[in-house]
C-alpha cells in the first residue's frame, strides 16, 4: 500500500522524460484525500532508522554528490547556497522552491495541498518532494548538488532513504545554526522586501518555527550523531558566514 502511494505521487509529479522509466506499469489512481488518509494511517507503523543511512566511504565515484543544507527558516540557506554555487560549481536545488514551482504549475494535482502545507508551516508528504528533487537532479545533467531545506522530518528522511540514498553519494550536512529571533527578523525582512512568499508573515512563522524545533532539529541531531554535520554559525553577516562555509568545502576536498 505504502509503495503504491509513493508510485502514484511519483507518476503525478514526474514530468521529465528521463523519469519515465521509473514508473510502474499500472496503478489505480488515488485521490488526494485518499493519499493523505493513507499517509496518516500508515505513520504509526513506520520504523525509525537504527543507523546512519549513508555509506560515505564506499560509494561509487560515479554517483552524484549531495550536500544537504539545513537550518531554521531564514537562517540564510538560500543566500549561502548561491555563494557556494559561484565558488564550488554545485547545482542548487531548493526543496521549497521546487514545491512553490509545482504549486504554481498549471494542472498540478498538488497545487492546493502544497499551498496549504506551506502557509501552515507543515512539511509536504515526502513522495511529492523527493520526486521533484529526483526529477530536477536528472534534468540538470549535473553531478554535484546542494539540496536545500530537505530532509526536514522523519518522513522526509525515510522517503529519501527508500528512493534516493543508494543512488547518490551523500557528503555531509551543512547546518546553518541561527537563533530564533534572528531567523524571524530575516524572514520578516525578506517578506517586507517583496519575497511574495505566503509564509513570510508572523502567523506562518510561528508554525514554521515550531515545525523546525519539533521535526527538523531531531533530524539534524540524528545526522550529528552519525558524524555527518558541519555546523556553521549563521548569525554574522553573509560574507563572514561564507568565509566559514568556504573553509568547510575546501577541507572536504572541493
Ligand atoms: N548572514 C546574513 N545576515 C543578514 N541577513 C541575511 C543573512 N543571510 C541571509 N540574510 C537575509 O535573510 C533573509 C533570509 O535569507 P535566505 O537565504 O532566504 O534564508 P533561508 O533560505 O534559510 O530561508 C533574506 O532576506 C536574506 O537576504
Ligand atoms: O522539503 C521541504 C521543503 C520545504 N517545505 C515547505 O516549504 C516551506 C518553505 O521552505 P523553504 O526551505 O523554502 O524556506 P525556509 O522555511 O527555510 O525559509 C516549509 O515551511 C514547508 O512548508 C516542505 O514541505 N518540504
Amino acid at each position: 500500500m505504502w509503495r503504491a502511494l509513493a508510485q502514484t505521487a511519483l507518476r503525478a509529479v514526474d514530468r521529465s522524460p528521463a523519469g519515465a522509466g521509473l514508473l510502474p506499469p499500472k496503478l489505480a489512481p488515488l485521490t488526494l484525500t485518499q493519499q493523505l488518509q493513507l499517509r496518516h494511517s500508515s505513520k504509526a507503523s513506520q520504523p525509525k532508522p537504527q543507523q546512519p543511512p549513508y555509506k560515505i566511504a564506499s560509494m561509487s565515484v560515479e554517483k552524484p554528490k549531495v550536500v544537504f543544507v539545513l537550518g531554521g527558516p531564514g537562517a540564510g540557506k538560500g543566500t549561502q547556497c548561491s555563494k557556494i554555487v559561484d565558488r564550488f560549481q554545485f547545482t542548487h536545488l531548493s526543496a521549497g522552491d521546487l514545491l512553490r514551482e509545482e504549486r504554481s504549475r498549471e494542472g498540478s494535482e498538488f497545487g492546493t495541498l502544497i499551498e496549504d502545507y506551506i502557509r501552515n508551516g507543515k512539511i509536504v508528504p515526502v513522495e511529492v518532494t523527493c520526486s521533484l528533487l529526483e526529477n530536477a537532479m536528472k534534468a540538470s545533467g549535473k553531478s554535484r548538488f546542494l539540496i536545500d531545506g530537505f530532509p526536514r522530518n522523519q518522513d522526509n528522511l525515510d522517503g529519501w532513504n527508500r528512493q534516493m540514498a543508494e543512488k547518490v553519494d551523500m557528503q555531509f550536512v551543512l547546518f546553518f545554526d541561527c537563533g530564533e529571533d534572528v531567523c524571524v527578523q530575516r524572514c520578516l525582512g525578506r517578506g517586507q522586501s517583496g519575497s511574495g512568499r505566503t509564509d513570510d508573515n508572523m502567523e506562518s512563522l510561528k508554525k514554521r518555527i515550531s515545525t523546525y524545533n519539533n521535526d527538523s532539529l531531531p533530524i539534524i541531531k540524528f545526522f550529528e550523531g552519525a558524524g555527518q554535520v558541519k555546523r556553521i554559525d549563521a548569525s554574522p553577516d553573509a560574507d563572514a558566514v561564507f568565509g566559514e562555509v568556504e573553509r568547510v568545502f575546501l577541507a572536504s576536498g572541493f
